[in-house]
């Protein structure tokens, strides 16, 4: 049996495919390389350059191998972009995603896994945000995605397709072998950004705006090791492989971290100066986002063991100082 990963040479991806082979799994990867990297998902057993959007390509794949799993990466993911090109991303995330359903369903390949975002939720009414809080995104990114799930939804609803809609917080960190991390251009996420500075490949960190009703006035948010999510994939696809049913759950660590924080944290495990430069605020930034994931912990029995914030700025560090130019395709 083999599991296709879509998007699996994207950042949260390689890292999953790489926890899957760890475990023995025969692992197929699809990714049209938009944002991801070949190099990335090396060793992956079967590697297929192209798109969701294939819907040919979808069925050689599934008719290639015994596949009884997917778990769904592929996206456009980039919050100020989805406000200024929505179309871009109901056409790649929500027309993607049904294209794939529809060629799972017509080769009888029944689990999905699916990579949804915190960005479901919108401003929360409170912290930590469970599962059943309401969700009202505040952007098209976060729109797609929650329309992504219920179509999921309905798909199981009609066709048994059995699924498991992971709401990731921050992602961040790397790989321990220090072999895969975060690689975006541009980059977009504090944590990569503040070490990019760190090496002194950027003059300063942009703060976007000290004037958010948190303690030291900067947007607080609640970082996951990109390892720790890796363990919640394989484990959503064990419940789904027992039966138990389609679910949702929020990932996180439960532990909020404001921005002048993560500096903070940053320069004391680097040693190094990190200048800063006050900006105003970021539009669609809700000021502070923690999840509540004692559901994962419970029903999943996850155990994020990688994600007090010291083991995220080293392990994203050590990846960093040893790949100054990320993978060097771009
Ligand atoms: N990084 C985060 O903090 C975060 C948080 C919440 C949710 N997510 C979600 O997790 C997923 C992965 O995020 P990431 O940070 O690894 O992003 P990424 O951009 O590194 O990875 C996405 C991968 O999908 C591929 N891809 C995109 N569209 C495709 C298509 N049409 N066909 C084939 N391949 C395609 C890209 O080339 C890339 O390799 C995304 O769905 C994103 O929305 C990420
Ligand atoms: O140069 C920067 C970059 C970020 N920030 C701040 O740092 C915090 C984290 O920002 P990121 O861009 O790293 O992450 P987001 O919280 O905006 O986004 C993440 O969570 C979202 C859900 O809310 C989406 O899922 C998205 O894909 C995922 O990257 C925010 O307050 C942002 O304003 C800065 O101050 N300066």
């Amino acid at each position: 049996m083999a599991i296709l990963v879509t998007g699996g040479a994207g950042y949260i991806g390689s890292h999953t495919a790489a926890a899957l082979l760890e475990r023995g799994e025969e692992v197929v990867v699809l990714d049209n390389l938009q944002t991801g990297h070949r190099q990335a998902a090396d060793g992956c057993t079967h590697f297929y350059e192209g798109d969701i959007r294939d819907e040919a390509l979808l069925d050689r794949i599934f008719g290639s191998h015994e596949i009884d799993a997917v778990i769904h990466f592929a996206a456009n993911s980039l919050v100020q972009e989805s406000m200024t090109d929505p179309g871009k991303y109901y056409h790649n995330n929500v027309y993607g995603t049904l294209c794939l359903l529809e060629r799972m369903r017509a080769n009888g390949v029944k689990r999905i896994v699916f990579s949804s975002t915190a960005a479901v939720y919108g401003e929360p009414e409170r912290v930590p945000i469970e599962e059943t809080d309401k969700t009202e995104p505040a952007n098209a990114y976060g729109e797609t995605k929650l329309a992504m799930e219920r179509m999921i939804r309905w798909f199981d609803a009609a066709h048994g397709i059995q699924n498991v809609s992971l709401r990731y917080f921050n992602a961040a960190g790397a790989h321990e072998s220090g072999r895969i991390g975060e690689d975006h251009a541009p980059e977009t996420h504090l944590v990569p950004i503040v070490l990019q500075a760190a090496l002194g490949k950027r003059p300063h960190v942009a703060i976007f705006g000290d004037d958010y009703p948190t303690a030291d006035g900067t947007c607080i948010r609640d970082y996951i090791h990109v390892s720790d999510l890796a363990d919640a994939h394989l484990l959503a696809v064990d419940r789904l492989r027992r039966g138990e049913g389609s679910a949702v759950y929020n990932l996180g660590s439960g532990r909020g971290y404001s921005v002048r924080e993560i500096i903070e944290q940053a320069r004391r495990e680097t040693g190094r100066d990190i200048p800063v430069v006050v900006q105003p605020r970021r539009a669609g930034d809700p000021a502070v986002l923690v999840a509540s994931s004692e559901r994962a912990k419970r029903e999943l029995g996850w155990n994020p063991r990688r994600s007090d914030i010291g083991t995220i700025i080293r392990t994203a560090w050590a990846w960093h100082t040893a790949h100054p130019e990320g993978y060097g395709d771009r």
